[in-house]
């Protein structure tokens, strides 16, 4: 087998088949390399089955590419379905053990829409709302309150106590999955583990097969994943872990990067050579992570030649900054670069709006990378559709809103109605209005939703496009709807087309501001034939770009509050921002030869304040960013403001240092003896004689 294009570490990695291995790979140091050609070499060089070897991944697609990386490397027909995530390695362990707990075999495995599906049934046994936000709550309830595995012993299983009498959605929920032997994602995890604990002979079986464990992306694995892989390995206590703390961007969701710390190896190798990136890119990127004070310090360093400086753009408007990404693109691709050699991350959804505006007009073909396109969303066709209905009366408007949110409108209602204007000839919302008060059609919610369309009506001329909008989602519901949704993003994405359409109002008011004008332009946007098969720009979250590289990677939107989010760091604190930060080194190290950061002037919904740039962007190290644009300096004193308002303790973390004077407003005057960090205290020597122990934000510099 030909191992000469690993390094000494990778090679090291590759041939450390025996023990508790962890492998500490920093971002483009080739652990998925080294992952494949392990694999490779136990089933090559020391005729391993690949029925012995698990290797866990973090998603179906890293799945995927690791099985045909793989299947490069060993001879055909050589590899097998053990190259997984652990849900579908669950599955499996579940289709040969599941008797054991009265389920057959043939047990139903719930997809989301499924899971959708059954949580409405139960809403609709009981009588409750089952709008769609509702729904949506009710199974994150679901899936918050299967945290706790002891369900499945106490509602889930044949034997367990009857619980219909229980009043409890959650209760009734588990009742109809059990009815219909079926399992959800959360479920899958938890069956497989009360099994394994239970049923020695279970366990000791996947023990024995399982002689060989590989786990990817370790760092962002949950409490549950590591339970398993522990507990498979115990026999032949062959685990190899690899994965790299300054990437784990998954600890909101429950992901446990600590564990991965204090793993118990026998041997640890780190990889610290990157071989994806200029030196430019990895000195910005490495200087920012150093920023967190809850890391261990590693040095990736690569041996590239020195290219082009990492670019900073700073853009008056949203507008211009998407001009200047789709000019970049242009200009690059003219020199010979392919669409598909670009991708443009952001950090949240809705920033792609501009974006994808800007690459249509430019006719520049991209695609939303495990996403939805700004315009397909459902929040926004709800919207648009709403507007189109008080602009043009067309029935397929009428057909998407009049039930959203829910007026009790039913089918039967709904075909009355489409009887009715087939008779008169007319528009749904035309036979409505005028047969709103016969018996079949007199409900409440029409008589309130024809009255909504007619104030629409009434006062759009009179309040321009953003303000019949605010007015519409007010009194429509619809903003109660989003905001009841525990989907941020549904409401990022409401608020987003409502900035869009004030900067639309601003850009054309020397112009005729109509709504049809606005509908009509948008359209463009809404209707556009996305046949073209060639190559394409990738637009993403950075949560999605996890794993990928690119020749040349935009990072935009980096504004302080969107970038670091506000939110995340609010709720969250240092830990929030550290995080944020880590989300910010993994959207730099995708880049392999440019990495262009980009963000702009204008009103931040986030802060509800301007816009400034991003603190990371200020944390780069100068040698290795050029600015682009004009920028007035003075706006890092609002960045500083900014990043004081969100979290002051962490300000005055990064202002206090030992020997520093303070005052106290009570103690007076003093030095700074010694710094606790971790619980934001200093040890001040007051001027005074008293030696106290002070938090950071009850301090000033003098
Ligand atoms: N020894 C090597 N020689 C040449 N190229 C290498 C070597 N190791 C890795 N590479 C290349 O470096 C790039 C990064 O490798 P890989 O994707 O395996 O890194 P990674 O550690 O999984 O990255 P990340 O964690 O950032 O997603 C790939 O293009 C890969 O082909």
């Amino acid at each position: 087998m030909e191992l000469s294009s690993l390094n000494k570490q990778q090679l090291e990695a590759v041939c450390a088949t025996e023990g508790r291995i962890r492998v500490v790979a920093g971002a483009g140091s080739g652990k998925t390399r080294a992952l494949a050609y392990r694999y490779a070499y136990l089933v090559n060089e020391l005729g391993i089955s690949p029925a012995n070897i698990l290797c866990l991944t973090f998603t179906n697609k890293a799945a995927q590419e690791m099985r045909q990386r793989i299947a490069k490397l060993v001879p055909e027909g050589n590899f097998n379905d053990f190259i997984c995530t652990i849900h579908a390695f669950c599955v499996k362990v579940l289709r040969k053990e599941i008797y054991r707990v009265g389920y057959p075999k043939s047990f139903v495995v719930l997809d989301e829409e499924d899971a959708k599906a059954l949580a409405k049934e139960v809403l609709e046994d009981v009588n409750e709302d089952r709008t769609e936000t509702t729904v949506q709550n009710f199974l994150n309830e679901i899936a918050q309150r299967k945290a706790d595995q002891t369900y499945v012993g106490q509602y889930m299983l044949p034997d367990s106590p009857l619980v219909s009498s229980v009043s409890d959605n959650f209760v009734r929920y588990l009742e109809k999955q059990k009815r219909g032997f079926a399992l959800d994602f959360n479920d899958i995890i938890a069956f497989a583990i009360y099994i394994l604990d239970r049923f020695a002979s279970a366990r000791e079986y996947w023990q024995k097969e399982l002689n060989y464990i590989m786990v990817d992306e370790a760092q962002d694995c949950s409490g549950s994943d590591w339970y398993i892989a522990d507990l498979l390995s115990k026999r032949h206590n062959n685990l190899f872990i690899v994965g790299d703390p300054d990437q784990a961007i998954y600890e909101w969701r429950g992901a446990k990067p600590d564990l991965f710390v204090s793993f118990k190896s026998d041997r640890d190798i780190i990889l610290n050579q990157n071989y994806r990136s200029t030196p430019e890119i990895l000195d910005a990127a490495n200087s920012i992570i150093a920023n967190n004070k809850n890391r261990i310090p590693k040095d990736l360093f690569t041996r590239r030649p020195l290219s082009t400086k990492v670019v900073h753009f700073h853009a008056k408007n949203e507008k211009e900054e998407a001009e200047y990404v789709a000019r970049k693109i242009v200009e690059m691709a003219g020199q010979g670069s392919s669409l598909s050699d670009f991708a443009i991350l952001f950090r949240a959804a809705y920033l792609s709006r501009g974006l994808e505006q800007e690459l249509m007009k430019c006719k520049l073909d991209y695609t939303m990378w495990g996403g939805v396109r700004f315009f397909d969303r459902k929040e926004i066709k709800d919207v648009l559709s709403y507007l189109q209905l008080i602009e043009f009366g067309n029935d397929l408007a009428f057909e998407r809103v009049v039930n959203v949110p829910s007026r009790k409108l039913g089918k039967a209602f709904l075909s009355e109605l489409r009887k009715r204007a087939s008779v008169d000839g007319s528009s749904l919302y035309d036979t409505l209005k005028r047969h709103i008060n016969d018996k079949p059609l007199n409900r409440p919610g029409a008589h309130e939703f024809v009255a909504l369309i007619e104030n629409c009506r009434s006062y759009k001329m009179a309040v321009g496009i953003t303000g019949l909008m605010t007015y519409l989602l007010d009194e429509s519901g619809l903003m109660r709807l989003v905001r009841e949704d525990e989907d941020e993003d549904r409401l990022e994405n409401v608020e987003e087309l409502l900035q869009s359409i004030m900067a639309y109002e601003e850009e054309n008011k020397e112009d005729d501001v109509t709504l049809q004008n606005y509908l009509q332009d948008v359209a463009l946007y809404t209707n556009l034939d996305r046949k073209s098969v060639g190559p394409r720009i990738r637009l993403m979250t950075i949560h999605q770009s996890k794993g990928l590289e690119f020749p040349h990677v935009f990072i935009t939107g980096l504004n302080e509050g969107i970038f670091p989010s506000a939110r995340t760091v609010r709720e969250r604190r240092v830990s929030g921002l550290e995080e944020e930060r880590r989300l910010m080194y993994v959207a730099a190290t995708r880049a392999e030869k440019t990495l262009i950061l980009t963000e702009s002037e204008g009103f931040n919904m986030a802060t509800k304040t301007n816009k400034y740039p991003s603190r990371f962007i200020a944390e780069i190290k100068k040698g290795c960013l050029v600015t682009e644009g004009t920028m007035d300096e003075t706006l890092w004193e609002g960045t500083r403001e900014l990043m004081r308002s969100l979290m002051p303790e962490e300000w005055t973390e990064q202002a206090l240092k030992k020997g520093d004077k303070v005052v106290h407003k009570v103690f007076g005057g003093g030095t700074v003896a010694a710094v606790n960090l971790q619980q934001d205290a200093y040890e001040v020597h007051f001027e005074n004689g008293d030696i106290r122990n002070i938090r950071g934000k009850f301090l000033s510099l003098c």
